[in-house]
């Protein structure tokens, strides 16, 4: 799901078009006549200025972030989830501390929330005036109607991580399917190639998981398959890139800054599992994990990953071989 607490245009991959909001909110301020028109994010950090018209008398730029405790205007709109129109503000003393009133000169405000999808408030969408203002009901509706598209945007968006979520993410455990995988890791391998890190490949096979299907049920099996995720999603750093290929076979892509460290990393990984199995009341499980290093060479995911798959099974033919009586 999309993050709805976190500031959707931080970075170059934010998910919407602000040219489109931009013009939307220039659109909403020459209409309204007025000096500024905002759209504005509200989560724990403050509120964000998203878009700000591009009037010279606007006192206030995209990015800016007022702090949670100023008694500002879009404060009170996203704490009542309601609409705000206040046209003569100097006059009423809920303002006497609002900043947008006392040091820009604001007397006029018109806000409403625009609500993410599943109705959590997202922010506001307002238009602000110097001069005391007495809009009419088909202004009102006009505004209405802007901060609609914008929440139809929201929408959208929203849609489109669900998506690209559903198309990338193995359904089961929620981590990267296959073939997110091949594009991810390719994509780190290229940058290893450029920033010069070592990237260490892992393939991570439980043993004996259909005796384990067998005895205890499809059921107990998932459970094992998930707390495996799970255990890798928590001892591996961010920067890691965790698949799962299919069946019981996982992947780890590893960043790593010394290869004789990895049997460590290794080790980790299988101690860690039997602890959160046993934690779970879930039968114990070994694993065979295969490794294999990136070389300076332009190498491909898929060579890698066949390298590492060789090893795994070279661990796997010992760990039979030790079995057996
Ligand atoms: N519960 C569950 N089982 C699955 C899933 N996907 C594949 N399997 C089963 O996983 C088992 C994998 O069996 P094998 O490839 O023989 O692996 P193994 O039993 O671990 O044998 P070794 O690797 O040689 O130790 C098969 O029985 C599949 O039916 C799944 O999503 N859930």
């Amino acid at each position: 799901m999309f993050k709805t607490n976190q500031w959707v245009f931080s970075g170059k991959d934010s998910q919407i078009s602000l040219q489109k909001w931009q013009k939307t909110v220039d659109l909403m301020t020459e209409l309204f006549s007025a000096p500024a028109g905002f759209v504005v994010q509200a989560t724990d950090a403050g509120y964000r200025i998203v878009v700000a018209s591009e009037q010279r008398e606007n006192p206030y730029k995209a990015g800016e972030v007022v702090p949670l405790d100023t008694n500002i205007f879009c404060k009170k709109v996203v704490q009542d989830n309601q609409a705000l129109y206040v046209n003569h503000a100097s006059k009423d003393d809920m303002w006497l501390d609002n900043p947008e009133v006392t040091q820009d000169g604001f007397e006029s405000y018109l806000g409403l929330p625009i609500h993410w999808p599943d109705g959590e408030v997202f922010g506001t969408f307002c238009v602000m005036d110097f001069e005391q203002t007495d809009y009419q009901r088909n202004y009102l509706e006009l505004i209405k109607q802007l901060r609609d598209m914008v929440e139809d945007d929201l929408a959208l968006i929203n849609s489109f991580v669900q998506m690209r979520e559903i198309a990338m993410l193995d359904p089961l455990t929620h981590i990267y399917n296959r073939r997110a995988l091949n594009l991810l890791a390719q994509q780190k391998l290229s940058l290893s190639g450029r920033l010069g890190f070592d990237v260490c490949c892992l393939f991570i096979d439980i043993n004996d998981f259909k005796k384990l299907n067998d005895n205890y049920g499809h059921e107990i099996g998932d459970q094992a398959l998930m707390t495996l995720a799970k255990t890798l999603k928590s001892h591996l750093r961010d920067a890691d890139i965790i698949g799962r290929l299919g069946g019981d076979e996982f992947v780890a892509l590893i960043q790593i800054s010394d290869k004789r460290l990895i049997s460590h990393v290794i080790d980790k990984i299988i101690n860690a599992y039997q602890a959160e199995l046993a934690d779970k009341n879930l039968p114990t499980l070994t694993l065979s994990i295969g490794r294999s290093f990136s070389s300076s060479e332009k190498e491909s995911f898929e060579a890698l990953l066949d390298m590492a798959d060789k090893d795994m099974y070279s661990v796997k033919q010992a760990f039979k071989l030790a079995k057996k009586p």
